[in-house]
């Protein structure tokens, strides 16, 4: 095989899949947007996601900065050299991170090391298969570890919050995939997409629920029994009104796959792989000789751009306040949980090493009246020695909430930025200390990146790049207020309702 044109074909399928989303993806994520009113949370944050798909598109850069685990799933015919394909994988993956296409995500869980080019025990994950056709498939999906930390595993019979008694049944898989939609809340970057996998041991189930989100979200399953349960679903889980980012909305799910496997007596498992809505999976057949593509997979239809989308953002924004660090307790006070801001000046980014590590050690940097942020970007240095950033949206914030409330406190930091919202120990001190906290649309990783005026400096390096404190100077970065000094939380009162709306699916439905 011409193992030089494969690696090539290889490094193009990191490339497109990091920054050009699916055809279908496009289509669903088209289809909420057009359901949701203009001028709502939803609309807004939804308009941000199609004009950061438009400028990935474009500037041929990362969708989201976290780039997540890339995993391969290959049929090879029988005969080929399946080492060489996994040896030319590494190498088209280290070429993607130093290109700033992939964020170095590999990290030695150990030591805390960031490998720093993608590779590392048991990283990539590669499946072989083998199969009777000539050409090779290859497929690969990058998942964040936002939506990974959304997965959810039941084992039947249980009680669910809301749902009451699950069964060993279909009806109680059902309760368990509505359940699942509720607990990802907006944490997963939702709208998100679920696959499921019924039946098999604990780690047989979760890997079919994952080969599910290799299902193209608009095939029919030809399974009589899970084509209704994924019709039910995605017919219901948008009544539990969580929507966009958990914002409240009409649309929380964009897709659901279901598959099934026999189990063992004593087990019955339900697994479910979460996925947000930037939902990479890309494939390509390559000639088994040549090593060139063939053929792009998920790539039928017409390609949907948003290009047109955002002359239309300008007249549904709202009033925006703006902000400019350092802030005053009394300007903070003012806010409220819906206000839109926008902030000028600097930011320092912070998030799992930071917050342990300011927990126990003084800050290099004065932080009273400033903003954190909880971003890992993807940064590429040049010549000179200057950073520049390729993609930097917020990461999950209810990770920090162990420590966040006694670091606002201890520093004199007025607001944090993230996704996904914080818990009552950081609305309390939210409340005590006169604090924010800002929500920014998860995975919007080009658009906030384009708020970014400079890199003013780092600080904490041995972290790694995605950890390390980044001193960003931004100008009109957008995020809204959804916990604020007054005990007011957005999260909350969204958990509350849609959990309300959940106990509405309780009645048994399939028999
Ligand atoms: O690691 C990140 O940058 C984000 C992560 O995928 C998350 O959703 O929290
Ligand atoms: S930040 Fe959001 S969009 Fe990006 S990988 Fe994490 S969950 Fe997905």
């Amino acid at each position: 095989m011409n193992i030089e044109a494969l690696e090539n074909s290889l490094y193009e399928l990191i490339v497109e899949t990091s920054t050009n989303l699916p055809k279908d993806v496009r289509r669903a994520i088209r289809k909420a947007k057009a359901q949701e009113n203009a001028g709502t949370r939803a609309a807004m944050s939804l308009a941000t996601i199609t004009q950061n798909i438009q400028m990935a598109d474009e500037k041929v850069s990362p969708i989201c900065q976290d780039t997540g685990l890339p995993t391969f799933k290959i049929k090879t015919p029988i005969g080929v050299n399946q080492l060489e394909i996994s040896k030319a994988i590494k190498r088209a993956m280290v070429r993607a991170t130093v290109d700033g296409k992939m964020r170095p995500n590999s990290v030695d869980s150990i030591t805390g090391e960031n490998s720093g080019d993608n590779l590392g025990e048991g990283l990539p994950v590669i499946k072989y298969e083998q199969w009777e056709k000539d050409d090779i498939d290859i497929r690969l999906i990058l998942k964040g570890g936002g939506c990974e930390n959304k997965n959810i595993q039941y084992s039947l019979p249980c009680e669910l919050d809301g749902l009451g008694r699950a069964g060993r049944d279909l009806d109680g898989i059902r309760k368990c995939i509505m359940h699942s939609v509720y607990q990802a809340q907006g944490q997963g970057c939702s709208a998100g997409f679920i696959g499921v996998g019924i039946g098999g041991d604990r780690s047989s189930g979760y890997d079919l629920a994952k080969a599910q989100l290799f299902r193209s979200s608009e095939d029919v399953n030809p399974n009589e029994d899970l084509r209704k349960l994924e019709e039910y679903v995605m017919d219901h889980a948008n009544e539990l009104g969580i929507g966009t980012m958990g914002f409240g909305g009409e649309t929380t799910l964009l897709g659901c796959k279901v598959g099934v496997m026999h189990r063992i007596p004593a087990s019955f498992f339900v697994s479910v792989a979460y996925n947000c809505w930037a939902f990479r999976r890309l494939g390509i057949t390559v000639g088994a000789e040549s090593g060139e593509i063939q053929e792009w997979l998920y790539q039928e239809g017409d390609k949907i751009s948003f290009a047109d989308d955002q002359a239309e953002t300008p007249d549904e924004k709202p009033e925006v306040v703006r902000l400019t660090a350092p802030i005053s307790e009394e300007q903070i006070r003012t806010l409220k949980v819906g206000d839109v801001v926008q902030i000028d000046g600097m930011m320092y980014t912070g998030r799992d090493a930071i917050h342990k590590y300011l927990s126990d050690h003084d800050s290099p940097v004065d932080l009273n009246g400033q903003v954190i942020y909880h971003c890992g970007p993807v940064m590429m240095k040049d010549e000179e020695g200057n950073w520049h950033v390729k993609a930097a949206g917020p990461t999950t914030s209810i990770r920090e909430e162990p420590y966040q409330g006694d670091i606002m406190k201890k520093f004199g930091i007025r607001a944090v930025i993230g996704k996904g919202g914080m818990g009552p120990k950081t609305l309390k001190a939210l409340e005590e200390h006169g604090g924010v906290y800002l929500n920014a649309i998860g995975g919007a990783a080009q658009y906030y990146a384009d708020c970014i005026q400079g890199v003013e400096g780092v600080d904490l390096m041995q972290f790694g790049v995605p950890e390390a404190m980044w001193h960003l100077r931004v100008k009109g970065f957008t995020a809204v207020v959804t916990m604020d000094s007054h005990g007011n939380s957005l999260h909350k009162d969204v958990d509350q309702s849609s959990l309300e709306k959940l106990s509405r699916f309780k009645e048994p439905v399939f028999r």
